[in-house]
């Protein structure tokens, strides 16, 4: 493909503001959990979407928000350092709840920020306010930072969002795509599911996971009534493993199921039931080799 464009998008704003529905919409059929495997050690990559010949990847700066009084240079320094790759910064604020407290402070430091980047504003929920509210909420930002464009959206709608991502997609830098397209496009739900438990897991465990464990979706069923029914397994290599993974009194893998079932919920928009099960396979890394040897390529869907 040539004259390709890929960057980064940092999408910043409140809890609460609306940024996990803008991405969803964004990224659409073409989202990618990225896993943490390849995540940058800065930045955690929320998605990538793909608008024409430009590849948008968006990060997340948690943090930017949460110390709200004290908010002095080093914090914001340290926020940012999640997202020193972005090309672009989206600021998004709600449009009912105006210019808080939280983006009152915040607003002094988009300089800083927003240096050598280009900054816009997403006003969000538009569907709750007037038009006139809008009109002098978007004259008040404006006066208080230049933004490149600000957008008057609804992550929830969809109004607006077209826009912006034709927008995002022409300021992307030219280059070659960030990600593969077989990474991206239709990657299956079944591993997105597998890997939002791994990284459950991983969060839970921290040094104590075990080194050779996998998580894979067994089975996938949509029900009737419009939820899912989703049954994975989680396979560590020895016996003791799995009292690690279970915890006392199956105290982890419950904790896990939970976070990994709201997170899949959320993500599908949908009711979710999903079943763990824990499982000792301790030759899955010599299969897996012998895989290999045997040419079957994961990635060619011969497994
Ligand atoms: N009315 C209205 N509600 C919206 C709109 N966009 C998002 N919401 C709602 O706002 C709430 C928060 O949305 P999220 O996308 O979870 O917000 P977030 O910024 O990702 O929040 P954190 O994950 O806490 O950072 C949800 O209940 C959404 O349904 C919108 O355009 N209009």
């Amino acid at each position: 493909m040539s004259n390709t464009r890929a960057g980064f998008v940092a999408l910043i704003g409140e809890p609460n503001a609306g940024k996990s529905t803008l991405l969803n919409r964004m990224v659409g059929a073409k989202v990618s959990i990225v896993t943490h495997k390849v995540q940058t050690t800065r930045a955690r990559i929320r998605g990538v979407a793909i608008e024409g010949d430009a590849q948008i990847v968006f990060v997340d700066t948690p943090g930017l928000f949460k110390p709200r009084r004290r908010l002095d240079r080093a914090m914001v320094a340290a926020a940012w350092g999640g997202a020193s790759d972005a090309d672009v910064v989206v600021l998004m604020i709600e449009a009912h709840r105006g210019i808080t407290e939280g983006v009152k402070t915040l607003l002094p430091r988009l300089a800083e920020i927003g240096e050598g980047r280009i900054v816009a504003l997403a006003i969000n929920k538009i569907d709750r306010v007037k038009t006139e509210a809008l009109l002098q909420l978007t004259k008040e930002m404006n006066d208080a930072y230049p933004f490149a464009e600000t957008f008057m959206i609804s992550a929830e709608k969809g109004h607006g969002c077209d826009a912006l991502r034709a927008w995002l997609g022409a300021k992307m830098p030219e280059g070659p795509w960030l990600y593969p397209e077989d990474q991206i496009a239709d990657l299956p739900m079944r591993m997105i599911a597998a890997e939002m438990t791994r990284e459950k897991l991983t969060l839970r465990l921290h040094q104590e996971l075990p080194y050779e464990l996998t998580v894979e979706t067994e089975n996938w069923e949509e029900r009737e009534d419009g939820s899912a029914r989703v049954d994975q397994i989680v396979y560590v290599a020895r016996d003791g493993h799995k009292g690690i993974v279970l915890g006392k009194g199956g105290e982890t893998i419950k904790s896990v199921s939970k976070a990994s079932r709201e997170e899949l919920a959320k993500f599908l928009d949908r009711k979710v039931h999903l079943f763990l099960q824990v499982k000792v396979r301790p030759n899955w890394l010599e299969e897996s080799e012998r895989y290999s040897e045997m040419g079957l390529d994961f990635k060619d869907g011969n497994t």
